[in-house]
């Protein structure tokens, strides 16, 4: 380790993001307009912000499947305008509202094709004599050892939102940007999902679209509030909790500024979020 001191302990961590002046349009109108936003390596950031905001539509433009301007910078090496490939080969993962396993096959055999670029297909469904370390981490940090020999359509909801996680695991990405991981998901689930984020982004950078404020509460340890394509607050979670234009924005007025718990559980995560920040 040849760290300048500045470092976190341990290994090096990469995975940093600089967007700078992001912007997607649509026929004319402005989705994303003139993002900037720094997600420092191994931060657990959650974006958030009312329907339409921009959240999807900025991580389509980090991933390249939306053409934007700007300046996506990932480690900082420029990536705007780079394909989806090269992207994801750089490092960068996601997932998407729905989950997008292979049904048919084993927990492993889906963590054994994502771990396996560059090998065909004939063997990735030959039955191995070893499994792949990194493939055991990633069954190991999901929770999903027990169920490695089962189908993927035979999972839980939970359990196929914390496979697609592991699928990107073994991929080696140094960021995951995971929209709306816990929707559907029961209480339990989220909560695993949680803690399953917080050991992930002890080695990772995190970003997590997401509705669900009792999920944001209890995980987030960064916060970026987008409205109307723009950046509207960030800092930590009390910091944009107790900022006003968040307030107006989620409440649609000027609410007072201590928490009056919420009523609801957070049943129907992505219910549009009429619900206290
Ligand atoms: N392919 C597209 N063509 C035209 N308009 C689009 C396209 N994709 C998104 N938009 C528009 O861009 C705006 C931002 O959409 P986006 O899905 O990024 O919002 P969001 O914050 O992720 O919303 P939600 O929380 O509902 O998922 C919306 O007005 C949406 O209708």
């Amino acid at each position: 380790m040849t760290g300048t001191g500045s470092e976190p302990s341990g290994s090096e961590q990469s995975g940093s993001l600089e967007v700078r002046g992001l912007r997607v349009t649509f026929d004319g109108f402005t989705a994303v307009d003139g993002v900037d936003l720094t997600v420092g390596a191994g931060d657990l950031r959650f974006l958030i912000g009312p329907n339409g905001a921009g959240k999807t539509t900025l991580v389509d433009a980090v991933t390249g499947l939306a053409r934007a301007t700007g300046s996506v910078r990932f480690d900082g090496r420029e990536l705007l305008g780079s394909s989806v490939q090269k992207i994801a080969r750089a490092g960068i993962g996601r997932t998407f509202q729905t989950a997008a396993v292979f049904e048919e096959l084993t927990v492993l055999q889906n963590l054994d094709i994502a771990a396996g670029a560059g090998r065909g297909i004939a063997t990735l469904l030959r039955q191995r004599a070893t499994v792949p370390e990194s493939v055991e981490r990633a069954l190991e940090t999901t929770g999903l050892t027990a169920h490695r020999d089962k189908p993927a359509g035979t999972l839980a909801h939970g359990q196929k939102q914390w496979l697609e996680i592991g699928m990107l695991l073994v991929q080696d990405v140094r960021l995951l940007l995971l929209d709306e991981p816990v929707a559907g998901m029961s209480h339990d689930e989220r909560e695993a999902t949680g803690r399953l984020l917080e050991e992930v982004a002890e080695e990772h950078t995190v970003v997590v679209i997401e509705h669900d404020m009792d999920f944001l509460r209890s995980f987030a340890r960064s916060v970026t509030v987008l409205h109307a394509g723009a950046v509207l607050s960030e800092g930590t979670v009390a910091e944009v909790r107790a900022d006003p234009r968040v307030q107006e924005v989620y409440l649609g007025h000027e609410a007072p500024a201590s928490p009056s718990a919420a009523s609801a559980s957070s049943e129907g995560a992505s219910a549009p979020v009429a619900q206290e920040v």
